[in-house]
């Protein structure tokens, strides 16, 4: 059976592909293509890159970059003795994520991944599950609720502001405090605490969040995780169970206040809903403990990782093209003055949802999205063999100049200034920050108007520039990130 899954089942699909004329890097046994993978990664890993160019994606992926070029538009690699067929033509694209016959479901998690975000919202595979915990997502994170939010966004920016004050003029690394920002931003909104409170949380999810990345493409021998665990997974296994005891506390917080007669003592925030559903009589709606905590380390990764990632590019690219920074602020000014944003307002910052935009279009927090193949069907003119993966890789579509032309790499939010239906030709595929089809992001409002409203503090009270000692070497450990920081000088406005 070992010698089947290991060898003579990749074999077959490799023929069944090139029959097709689906080419790519080899199958080498047991490691798939991982180890190419890992050495070209590494070797452009540290090296910075010149003029401070927005051309990331062959410096981000750059096995999918030269696989695409030897291989074609669509080719196939393989993840260990795992099929993954990597597709960038729209049409199939739309096929996949739209997924109406529900023939390509998430791939799930296992290993790290599964520590880490286990079977909550973004990683489930069970439909009537997903069902339930959408409805409730879409709740907790949309319209009056997330107008309820706004205060505490706000209330937020401003402790950040407060600890800038000392530090006018002088260089501050904005991606650690950005990441602090964001911590404190879904903990109090989601979670009725404050960043201090769910501080141990953060800290061991980071820690996972690391691991997870670091073992990305390290393939084991099946099986042998039984026998013997290396000291990441020791590690993560410790992690995982520090994160859950640390949230059980916290259910157990809002389950005494019901026990000691305050009403609504559950809470009407993300949390609360959540062990409300705990509680849920009717059994179609109700949540397990392990559910909770799963959906409880989703929504802190996924609502703290990637807004920090765009919220730092957003900063990045202003800081370098001061006459975007100079309109963004004049919006600013012209629809709070000098007041502290709120959600009625938000709606009005035009130029900086084109900013935006255009900041998710060339730095993605998410590179590329993964889609499972269950059974053996047909995508296109493709037949797809069972058991196999799809990966549909955002940034080269973001970056590909025959979508967007020859300034694709260019900074431009004019280009979004009709809208994104217009910027994209009618062709949505082709920009996917968030994703597409019934599985795309749930926190795609929540995370405009915090970086709205972070902006627009910051523009209201600085202009600011890129320090000299920032150095530009774009990278990934879950989301895209500056590797060595971004280093910014604040210089308050003249009044
Ligand atoms: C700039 C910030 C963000 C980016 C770029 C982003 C990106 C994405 C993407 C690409 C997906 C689709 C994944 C796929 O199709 O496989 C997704 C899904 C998801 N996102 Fe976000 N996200 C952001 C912020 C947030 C925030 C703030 C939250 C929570 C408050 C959140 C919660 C989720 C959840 C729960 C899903 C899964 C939805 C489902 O499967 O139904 N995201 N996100």
């Amino acid at each position: 059976k070992l010698l089947h899954n290991l060898w003579w089942n990749p074999l077959r699909i490799q023929r069944m592909m090139a029959q097709q004329g689906i080419s790519g890097p080899p199958y080498r046994f047991l490691h798939g293509s991982t180890k190419e993978t890992i050495k070209m990664k590494m070797e452009i890993r540290n090296t910075p890159m010149n003029n401070l160019s927005h051309d990331i994606f062959p410096k981000i992926h750059p096995q999918v970059n030269t696989w695409i070029d030897t291989y074609g538009r669509n080719y196939l690699n393989w993840h260990g003795p795992q099929a993954q067929l990597v597709i960038t033509e729209p049409d199939l694209i739309k096929e996949v994520l739209l997924n109406r016959e529900k023939t390509y479901p998430k791939t799930g998690t296992k290993d790290f991944a599964k520590k880490l975000l286990g079977d909550g919202l973004v990683s489930t595979v069970d439909g009537k599950k997903w069902a339930n915990q959408r409805k409730l997502a879409n709740h907790a994170f949309h319209g009056e609720s997330l107008k309820n939010m706004a205060p505490a966004m706000v209330e937020s920016v401003h402790t950040m502001l407060g600890k800038w004050k000392n530090q006018e003029g002088k260089e501050i690394e904005v991606f650690g405090e950005f990441k602090l920002l964001t911590s404190e931003v879904i903990s109090r909104t989601a979670f009725g605490s404050s960043y201090v409170e769910g501080r141990n949380i953060f800290q061991m999810l980071t820690g996972l969040v690391t691991l997870t990345s670091k073992n990305a493409f390290n393939i084991r021998f099946p099986g042998i995780r039984k026998l013997w665990k290396t000291a990441d997974e020791v590690e993560a296994e410790k992690l995982e169970k520090g994160i859950r005891n640390s949230i059980l506390q916290m259910i157990k917080r809002r389950e005494k206040k019901v026990m000691a007669g305050e009403e609504d003592g559950f809470g009407d925030d993300f949390l609360g809903q959540l062990v409300k559903a705990l509680h849920d009589t009717d059994k179609s709606k109700k949540f397990t403990v392990d559910n909770l905590v799963d959906e409880c380390k989703t929504f802190y990764i996924a609502g703290q990782e990637t807004v920090n990632s765009m919220m730092t590019w957003m900063l990045f690219l202003l800081a370098i093209n001061p006459e975007w920074q100079e309109e963004a602020r004049r919006e600013v000014l012209n629809v709070f003055g000098n007041k502290d944003p709120d959600s009625d307002g938000l709606g009005k910052l035009k130029k900086i949802s084109m900013i935006m935009n255009e900041t998710l279009r060339l730095y993605p927090p998410v590179v590329g999205l993964t889609r499972k193949v269950g059974k053996k069907l047909r995508l296109g003119r493709l037949v797809l063999p069972a058991n196999s993966q799809i990966f549909i890789p955002t940034l080269k579509l973001h970056h590909d100049p025959e979508i967007w032309g020859e300034d694709v790499h260019e900074f431009k939010p004019e280009r979004f200034s009709e809208g994104i239906a217009k910027a994209t030709n009618n062709n949505a595929v082709v920009f996917i920050p968030f994703g597409f089809g019934p599985r795309s992001c749930v926190g795609m409002s929540f995370v405009a108007a915090e970086a709205k409203i972070l902006l627009s503090m910051i523009l209201q009270r600085y202009t600011f520039k890129l320090s000299p000692t920032y150095i530009h070497c774009p990278g990934q450990l879950a989301t895209t990130r500056p590797q060595h920081g971004l280093q910014i000088r604040f210089h308050p406005l003249q009044q």
